[in-house]
This record gives C-alpha cells, structure tokens and sequence, in this order.
C-alpha cells in the first residue's frame, strides 16, 4: 500500500537545540496515527515541517509523495491542518470561515455551497451558522476548526492537540467526526490523552528527544508491559504520608496519584510483601491488580507524566 507520509532521516535545529533528530517514519494511507510524547518531545515542529510552515535543516518529508521543501504548494493543497490553537477569523461568521477557506483553495460557488452546508451539518453547527465564533464554547469552535480543514477535501488531516481544553461530552464528539473520516483519507495526531489515541489510533509512535521510542498499535505497546506488575492503592487517610513512602521505594517504577487513590507498577511480583510490610494495612481501603494502560507504557518509556 502507498505512503501517505514518508519521512527520511528528518533533523531540525533550534540553535544548540535538536529537536528533531534523524527522524524517520512511514504512514500508510487510510491510517489513524498518533504522535506521542511528553512537552517539548518534537511533535509539534515535526507537524510544523510536514505541514510546510517550517524548514528541516536535513533529512526529507514527503506527503502524498511531494516532497515538503520543493513542492510546498502541491502539499498545502492535499492537508487539512487543526492546528492547537483555534485560530477562526472572529470577524466572520462560522460559515464565512468556511467559505473564504473554500476561496483559498479555489473552489467554485456552486461547489462551496454544498460542501459547506454539508460540513456544518456534521459538525452539528447548521444552526448556528451566521453566529460569529466569539459566541461559541470552546467545544464548538473546535468542531469549526475541524469543519474548516475538510473543506478542500484533504487527502491527510493534521491535528494537533484536538481536543485539550474540551469537556468529556466534547472530546467524545471530536472523536466521531474524526473516526467518521478515516476511510476517506489518511489522519494524523499529536495527544497528551492517551484514552484518546487508545480509542482511535491503528497506530501510535511514542518519541522523546526528537527520537522514536516505539512504534506500534495500542494493543502491541500494550503487551510490552504484560510482565508489568500495576497496582491500584487506595488509602482511607494519610495519603500524603504514603506518597513519600512509596516514592521512596526503588521497586516502585511508576507512581500516578489522583486524590486518594496511587496507580503504581513495581518491578516485581517479590516487591509486593517488602511494599506492604513497609505501609502496613491500618490505612489501606483497597488494593487490587490492574491492567497496564497506555499511560504505563508511555510512563515507562519517557520516566515522565503524560503532562508536566
Ligand atoms: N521556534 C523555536 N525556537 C526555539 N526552540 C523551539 C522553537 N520551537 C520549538 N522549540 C523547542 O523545540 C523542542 C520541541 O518543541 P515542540 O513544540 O516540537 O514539542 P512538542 O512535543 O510539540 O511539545 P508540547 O507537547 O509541549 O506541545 C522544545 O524544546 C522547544 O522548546
């Protein structure tokens, strides 16, 4: 099957900064793909290139097979791109910022009308459509965004932090429009939630450094961590006390806490007597075994939170 992206050894330079280092990947057309990787890993300047609004200093991207340095043109004309900011034009209304990216792209009247009625209908915003984005939630000019990159009918969408900022209900209906478009064209993205790239990526690159990690579905990079031994600990008080204690421990290779609640992974089955001795049970409420999660995998791989 043909590549929608093909990138070769791709390096960008920030002063004495690499952020990109000799990065080399190929996306398969039709894919859902996701770029992770903790802040300032490179995902966004790899965006930036592939996208056309930045230079790499060595290495080749092509998109659709041009190449992005020499036929930028041809490229901008095959991508959609949701950048992180939502950057309508707040003077017009939503269905002006659609139909003046229709004009950009050089479509006809005839054809705007349709696509563009079409469009705010799957975005669920038809009702809305002379209302300027400044009235909007931020759920909906988000939908706008999306809206707006499908007008010329990209052959690879671009989307960068889609959904950050976005309420649960929000998120969930990004995700079908994006899930919508899939067998319609090649989608890529970059994501702090890895529920989200779980739920809808065929594929997802794990990168720190401006390098590859891991490549590999969410089933796959899921299965490096089957020897993981994770645990959920609640406790009934004390927890700030326990933190300590459990950071302290050099079996303990992950600790997440929200509230009372420690999702941690140890390098061994034989570390969870040492653990338990250590803590005792008074202020335990419950301990289970769990499945490991993307989020483990990313943990483990980078030492990092998801967000920092
Ligand atoms: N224009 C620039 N000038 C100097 N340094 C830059 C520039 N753009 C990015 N960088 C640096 O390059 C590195 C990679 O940044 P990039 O924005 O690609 O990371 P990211 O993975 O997208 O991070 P985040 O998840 O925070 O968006 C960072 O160290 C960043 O500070």
């Amino acid at each position: 099957m043909a590549s929608a992206l093909s990138l070769r050894g791709l390096t960008k330079r920030f002063g004495s900064l690499t952020a990109v280092d000799s990065f080399s990947l190929e996306v398969e057309r039709g894919t859902i793909f996701a770029l992770l990787g903790p802040n300032g890993a490179g995902k966004t300047t790899i965006i930036r290139i592939l996208t056309t609004l930045l230079r790499p200093d060595a290495g080749t991207a092509l998109v659709e097979g041009f190449d992005v340095r020499q036929q930028g043109k041809e490229v901008r004309r095959l991508i959609g791109v949701v950048p992180q900011e939502n950057n309508l034009d707040r003077y017009l209304t939503a269905r002006e910022n659609l139909v003046m990216q229709a004009r950009l792209h050089g479509m006809g009247a005839a054809e705007t009308n349709g696509r563009v009625d079409e469009l705010l209908e799957l975005v669920g915003l038809t009702g809305r459509r002379n209302d300027f984005p400044d009235t909007f939630s931020g759920g909906m000019q988000r939908r706008l965004v999306v809206a707006r990159a499908l007008v010329h009918r990209p052959r690879v969408l671009f989307l960068d932090e889609p959904t950050t900022g976005l309420d649960p209900q929000s998120r969930r209906a990004v995700w079908d429009y994006v899930d919508s478009l899939k067998d319609s064209m090649t989608i890529f993205l970059t994501t702090h939630y890895m529920d989200e790239a779980d739920a809808l990526c065929d594929r997802i690159v794990i990168m720190d450094h401006g390098r590859v990690l891991v490549d590999g579905s969410a089933a796959r990079l899921k299965e490096r961590m089957a020897h993981a031994h994770c645990y959920e600990l609640r406790f009934r008080a004390n927890a700030d006390h326990y933190e300590t204690i459990l950071a302290g421990f050099p079996f303990v290779r992950s600790l997440q806490r929200t509230g009372d609640l420690f999702r941690l992974s140890l390098a061994g089955e034989e570390s969870l007597k040492p653990l338990m001795d250590a803590i005792g049970t008074d202020d335990i409420r419950t301990i289970c075994l769990r499945e490991p999660t993307l989020e483990d995998v990313f943990i483990e791989l980078t030492g990092k939170e998801v967000r920092e």
